[in-house]
């Protein structure tokens, strides 16, 4: 797509769009200059977010030819950044992919008055400052073409007026080939060289606006004194922080474990059969009698489970990821998927035993077999609902389909995906003390129930118990934590 001396760096011909049946784009032709300004507007569903989306390259007409000198830079309506990257991070995301060239990413955010806000996630700011950010991003794209899909729209009026005199500032001083599309008459005069009336799909007029009422469009009479009542927007407020209005209540579990402590020792006591249910107390001092033999149980246990955690965590994504991406592979596998979920992990130990004999691997298979079935759900549901709109965005920085995993689908989905791994610990916890029913080898927790059962000795089962259900609470906790820190800063 080189362009030779005097070809416009921009330009469509005889582009025919047909969506769902319907002509959208008929035969268009357009050409925009170097460096020129080129507003875009028409009535609604007139076509002109579809000849951004041909002039981007993200829709490939059924019929015409669509030129640009290089892979244009896109601002899109609603922005699009990646909650999980900071403001720096969004704007150096074309030069995580290859694609930057363009102004280095501090400079980009300085040029649009953003440089004291680098470290803010998009939910810590405003609807006008994130607007400063993708545009940012774009500047920071390599290329000299630059398409605006109404970027401004969501704003109130005042932030959107002060911000198009900074983007026809912006457009002076870099010379990018632009094209914004807007709806407002007003705005496109005011910015533009010319102005495309698209209508109906077609280009009904192409208006030359330079010199026209840029210098009176905003500063003329009642206006100005409105103007002059309501101050300047601002644009550059950030969101009140949410961490204020956190709940309070975070000791009512622990009210809620020492209640029932208390209960128990008081059933307990009243009832006064150790053999049957022991006072906490009596558990207490036999889990410190047994100290180094429960640690070492506590180890065996953990080993495998966490182990299994880990492997069917990874077989889970590593399974779940190509089901999400391709449908047709999901359905063909969901029989097999089904019945896998419907066979009961303990029907299956005959069968390990055999293949694989006693000991740790049999006891960490069992584990991640357990594990494995949440997280490849987790998987296929955070990546299969991640907005497509974010693919397109990373179609016009042109990423290739392991940028695509690395810098969208895993970070984009890690909150589904922390979900499923809370509940794949679990399950993996509850899968090696099963295999420990069947192993006398797996000397865990598991078997000190089967053996303090033998022997009647209620304390030292409940000791056992007490210490799987500490380690489920514990892992459940820290992944929880781990989950809520990452969605607030993605602002849920
Ligand atoms: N994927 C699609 N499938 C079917 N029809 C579509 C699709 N995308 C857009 N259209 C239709 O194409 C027409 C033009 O849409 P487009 O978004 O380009 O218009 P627009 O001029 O940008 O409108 P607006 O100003 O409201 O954003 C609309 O009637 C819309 O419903």
């Amino acid at each position: 797509m080189s362009a030779p001396g005097d070809r416009p760096p921009l330009a469509v011909q005889d582009v025919t769009v047909r969506l769902g049946g319907e002509v959208i784009l008929n035969s268009v032709s357009l050409e925009v200059r170097r460096g020129e300004f080129l507003a875009l507007i028409g009535p609604s569903g007139g076509g002109k977010s579809t000849l951004l989306r041909v002039l981007a390259g993200l829709l490939r007409p059924e019929r015409g030819a669509v030129h640009s000198s290089t892979p244009p830079a896109l601002v899109f309506q609603d922005y699009r950044l990646l909650p999980w990257r900071t403001a720096l991070r969004n704007v150096a995301l074309p030069a995580d992919l290859g694609a930057g060239g363009g102004l280095a990413p501090q400079e980009a955010l300085k040029m649009v008055g953003m440089e004291a806000y680098g470290p803010y996630f998009p939910a810590q700011l405003s609807g006008g400052m994130r607007a400063r950010v993708a545009l940012a991003r774009a500047l920071a794209q390599s290329g000299d073409v630059l398409l605006l899909d109404e970027p401004f729209a969501a704003l109130d009026a005042l932030v959107r007026e002060r911000f198009n005199a900074e983007l026809r500032h912006l457009h002076e001083k870099t010379g990018r080939t632009t094209v914004l599309v807007t709806h407002s008459i007003r705005e496109a005069v005011w910015l533009a060289d010319r102005v495309a009336v698209l209508q109906g799909g077609q280009i009904v007029e192409v208006l030359d606006t330079r010199g026209e009422g840029r210098v009176s469009a905003y500063t003329d009479g009642l206006e100005a004194h409105l103007r002059a009542v309501l101050g300047t927007g601002d644009s550059t407020r950030l969101r009140a922080e949410t961490a204020g209005t956190r709940s309070r209540s975070g000791w009512l579990p622990a009210l809620a474990v020492a209640l029932a402590l208390l209960g128990w020792h008081l059933g307990a006591s009243a009832l006064n059969q150790p053999f049957l249910v022991p006072t906490p107390g009596a558990v207490w001092q036999e889990a410190v009698k047994t100290a180094p033999a429960l640690a070492a149980a506590f180890w065996v246990t953990v080993r495998a489970a966490l182990l299994g955690t880990l492997l069917g965590a990874l077989a889970g994504v590593l399974i779940g990821y190509p089901l999400a991406k391709w449908r047709a592979l999901e359905r063909f596998l969901s029989p097999f998927l089904v019945a896998s979920q419907s066979t009961p992990i303990v029907v299956l130990a005959p069968l390990l035993v055999s293949w694989l004999g006693f000991g740790l691997l049999p006891a960490v298979v069992v584990s991640a077999l357990s594990a494995l079935y949440p997280m490849l759900i987790a998987t296929l549901v955070g990546v299969r609902e991640l907005e497509g709109t974010y693919h397109e965005l990373f179609s016009t920085l042109r990423a290739s389909r392991w940028q695509r995993l690395t810098r969208l689908e895993l970070p984009g989905a890690l909150p589904v995906l922390l979900g499923g791994l809370r509940l794949a610990a679990s399950l993996a916890l509850i899968g090696a003390v099963v295999w420990e029913f069947v192993d006398p080898n797996q000397k865990g927790l598991g078997l000190a129930v089967q053996v303090a059962g033998v022997y009647q000795n209620k304390a030292a089962q409940f000791a056992a118990i007490a210490l799987l259900v500490g380690y489920g609470v514990l892992v459940y906790t820290l992944i929880t934590a781990l989950e809520r820190q990452v969605m607030r800063r993605r602002g849920r």
